[in-house]
């Protein structure tokens, strides 16, 4: 073997290696990210500037059998759920959505507002002069996007994370213990992002609306009075029905874990009849509404429970819906709530032709923020309509006085 390998004439060695050299340059070409802010976005070069927050992608596995029903094959009856906007049906399948961890050129930074840098290293601190110089601090938030779950605050904190005017963390544990001490909200400080006086601190969870009163008031009472919460909420139909694919398919990825041939196939049907065991009581025909899954989508009972401990002008409650079908005006009223530089424009949003949902690029950032579409938005399976009655007529007393109290004109909330 080696004797042969001698006998290869130097000269078909210098070819070969050329050959491979020119390849590996036109690799490094085509899948070159975005690395100025003169260059068009790419959707292959979506990424999470935020490193540190909780990670909700899971990597793309080989084999996975739930990838072509699950992002591209819409669920029930030939339907796609009707939330979503037309675009949804393009497919883009010369783009691959997979390569998400392109990483800043070597040799590029962005800077990401006093305290941070971006490069081909991720998310560092700024050097420890430029920390002082810029008056870097933990600091508690001032601000808080506080759910309700499965509306939409993952996306909404990756777009307030653009903003220049504002540091915000990914999801923290509030301490919402009965018996919180100032210890508990030191280690909650120690979660945040270093955050200079120019940047409003903020930070997320979709726990705290649905903490009991006590435990929001306690907090409360170590943070800034004039805290601002942004409530993001939706049709409580589809909400429930968000939380049970979202249930379903963490099962179904830790038996894949565990097993890489479990069988996963009709899963409109596995889903559709599965959320309608959970939410009916068989024996009865009712809806079971001690679950958590219906019980969440009771937004009045977690709002009034805010106004106990908060003002009323403390608190922007963000449409979803509206948010998913266009984020702009949303994004625009919450820059006004918060008080901060307006920031947003049309041109930062686009929508990923593969799922129908915006995604957002600014060239002061490097990359685009794409909700994984394994992780969010995913398809939704088409409810009989025995069961989506069953819901709406449940839920519809709720969004009236929510409506009335609240003074509020979403129109999901007249269904
Ligand atoms: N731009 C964009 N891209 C993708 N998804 C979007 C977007 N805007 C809103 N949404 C909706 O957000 C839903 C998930 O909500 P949350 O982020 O609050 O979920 S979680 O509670 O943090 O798990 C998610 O629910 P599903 O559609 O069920 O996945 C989306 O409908």
């Amino acid at each position: 073997m080696s004797a042969s390998f001698r006998k290869v004439p130097l000269k078909y060695s210098f070819i070969a290696i050329s050959i491979l050299v020119v390849v590996h340059i036109l690799t490094i070409i085509i899948y070159r990210p975005i690395s100025t802010s003169t260059d068009e976005p790419k959707p292959w070069d979506m990424k999470r500037v935020d490193k540190t927050a909780k990670q909700t992608s899971l990597s793309p596995r080989k084999n996975d059998s739930t990838k072509e029903t699950l992002s591209d094959r819409p669920i029930g009856p030939g339907k796609v759920p009707p939330i979503l906007p037309d675009n949804r049906n393009i497919k883009d399948k010369s783009k691959s959505y997979s390569k998400s961890d392109n990483h800043v050129e070597k040799g590029r930074s962005f800077i990401l507002g006093d305290c941070y840098r971006y490069n081909s290293h991720g998310k560092q601190l700024l050097p420890s002069e430029t920390l002082r110089k810029n008056n870097c601090q933990k600091r508690l938030p001032k601000a808080v996007i506080i759910g309700v779950k499965k509306c939409g605050t993952w996306t909404i904190r990756q777009y307030l994370g653009l903003h220049t005017s504002i540091t915000i963390n990914g999801e923290t544990q509030f301490p919402t213990s009965i018996n919180i001490t100032a210890k508990d909200v030191s280690k909650w400080k120690d979660e945040m992002y270093y955050s200079s006086p120019r940047t409003l601190p903020m930070t997320e969870t979709s726990q705290y609306v649905i903490a009991r009163v006590e435990s929001k008031r306690r907090l409360k009472a170590f943070l800034d009075d004039d805290l601002k919460i942004i409530v993001i909420i939706r049709d409580p139909v589809t909400r429930a029905v968000s939380d049970h694919v979202h249930k379903l398919f963490e099962v179904f990825h830790s038996s894949l874990l565990r097993n890489e041939s479990f069988p996963i196939t009709h899963e409109g049907d596995v889903l559709r009849e599965s959320i309608k065991d959970t939410i009916i009581d068989v024996s009865t025909g009712r809806l079971r509404d001690g679950q958590q899954l219906v019980r969440f989508g009771q937004y009045i009972t977690y709002l009034r429970g805010l106004l106990e401990v908060y003002s009323r002008d403390q608190l922007f409650i963000l449409d979803g819906e509206a948010f998913i079908e266009d984020p702009l005006p949303s994004l625009l009223r919450v820059e006004t709530f918060l008080g901060v530089p307006k920031f947003y424009k049309r041109d930062h949003f686009r929508v990923n032709p593969q799922t129908g949902f915006y995604c957002a690029h600014v060239p002061e950032r490097p990359f685009y923020h794409c909700a994984d579409p394994k992780r969010k938005g995913r398809p939704h399976p088409t409810l009989d309509d025995d069961l989506e009655g069953k819901l709406r007529d449940y839920y519809r007393p709720f969004n009236l006085q929510l409506a009335k109290e609240f003074d509020l004109d979403f129109p999901w909330l007249f269904h």
